[in-house]
């Protein structure tokens, strides 16, 4: 069994509720079941799950298909079905061999499954090996997914497979509301919770940690080097603004593209690829920025600006429905929205923030109610909810 001890503590999620499994109980053992490892931000939600349920007394196992980075921080008690994506059908055999191994020996309660393949592959593989009710995490627009898993997933999800598949936004309810009924039936609107990332550090102590410059404007965004991210956008900024610098924490197949162009605009020096950081280190990352920039072409959430704009950090995103619906609390924008693709406008937008004391007040002021719109220990009510209604309905 390819098994990793975690190399760091997990902050665990706090138990306002003080809910948790009965006196005399046995403990309740949950799987998350993930597609691959890396920092991003379904794995962030299952992450925070995990810990809230662990800390509320269910025992909770941790799977993940593969590795994609190396400086992941997995959860207490991973394992791991395969050391990189398989390449080959042989390898994908083994993989599917290792995870059905993995359930068997796990014995879960119940299962929740992450992401299309985790929902897809992870919901296929266990209804076969284990009678655990599956619940599916669905956070994946339907658009992005290759017609085949589409066509798995909602089949899987009208005819029983997923007791419950958990959506994270309006925009995925509205995306899913073509489905066919028994799917919808299913669906459950389950808003996320986010970890407090603001900052105990002073700008410059902060920067001083990531060897930033101490003195530059200095713009960021946290997300994964992909080219759904636009993050060439973000560069794209410094060549119109000699003062601006940019940082980028993440990983991903899209940096040698970003650094090219970085290179052809003549902006490298001013460029800082940070790396992919662990979650415990992303509030010393924001510490460091006058801006969070976020010129991502689609999410179903936009889990970086939330957490972003709740550490204080003024935020200019992508003028997208999803990000106008997470990025506001009581009517009020914790964002300002703009065309990412208007270079001008992105611009402007940025030097606008940067200038303006009173809309950056406005803008921290109504961020502050992001947290109760998304509380931690809301979420995890909600799937201590889910899971123990699973389990008592495939007892009956
Ligand atoms: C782009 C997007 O919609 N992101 C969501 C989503 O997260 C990631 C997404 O599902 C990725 O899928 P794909 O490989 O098809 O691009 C995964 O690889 C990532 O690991 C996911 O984290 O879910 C996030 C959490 O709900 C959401 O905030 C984000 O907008
Ligand atoms: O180096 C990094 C870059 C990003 N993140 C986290 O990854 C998540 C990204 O989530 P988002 O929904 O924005 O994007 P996704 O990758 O899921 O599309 C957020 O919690 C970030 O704090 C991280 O921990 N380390």
């Amino acid at each position: 069994m390819l098994h990793y001890t975690p190399s760091t503590d997990l902050r665990e999620a706090p138990t306002a509720s003080g809910i948790g499994p009965k006196a005399g109980k046995p403990k309740l053992r949950v799987m998350l079941v993930q597609t691959q490892a890396e920092n991003a931000g379904a794995q962030e939600i299952s992450r925070l799950v995990g810990a809230g349920l662990a800390a509320r007394g269910y025992e909770v196992a941790n799977l993940f298909f593969f590795r994609r980075s190396a400086s992941f921080d997995e959860p207490p008690n991973t394992f791991y079905c395969a050391d990189s994506r398989p390449g080959n059908p042989l390898a994908l055999l083994r993989m599917l061999w290792t995870l059905a191994g993995h359930i068997r020996t796990i014995r879960p309660d119940v299962v929740l499954t992450f992401q299309h393949f985790g929902n897809v592959i992870g919901g296929a593989v266990s209804s076969l090996v284990s009678r655990a009710p599956v619940i599916a995490n669905q956070v994946s627009s339907a658009m992005s997914m290759s017609w085949p898993v589409r066509v798995a997933d909602i089949v899987m999800g009208s005819v029983g497979f997923f007791q419950c598949i958990t959506l994270n936004s309006q925009a995925m309810e509205r995306e899913y509301a073509r489905y066919p009924a028994p799917y919808r039936a299913r669906m459950k609107h389950v808003p996320h919770g986010f970890d407090d990332k603001s900052h105990g550090l002073s700008k410059e102590e902060a920067r001083r940690q990531f060897k930033l410059p101490p003195d530059h404007v200095l713009l960021g965004c946290a997300a994964r080097l992909h080219p759904h991210k636009q993050l060439d956008a973000a560069i794209r900024l410094l060549a119109n603004e000699p003062s601006w610098q940019l940082a980028l924490a993440g990983q991903g197949a899209d940096e040698p593209r970003l650094r090219a162009l970085a290179d052809q605009l003549k902006v490298s020096g001013r460029l800082h690829f940070i790396g992919e950081i662990p979650p415990r280190q992303m509030a010393d990352f924001l510490a460091c920025l006058d801006v969070f920039v976020f010129p991502t072409q689609a999410e179903t959430f936009g889990l970086a600006a939330v957490e972003a704009a709740s550490a204080g950090i003024p935020c200019v995103v992508n003028d997208l429905p999803v990000l106008r619906e997470v990025l506001s609390f009581e009517g009020k924008p914790t964002a300002i929205f703009v065309d990412a693709s208007d270079q001008a406008a992105f611009s402007a937008a940025v030097a606008k923030v940067l200038t303006d004391q009173t809309l950056r007040d406005a803008l921290r002021q109504s961020a502050k109610g992001l947290r109760s719109r998304y509380s931690l220990d809301g979420m995890i009510e909600e799937y201590v909810q889910i899971l123990d209604a699973a389990v008592t309905r495939g007892a009956q």
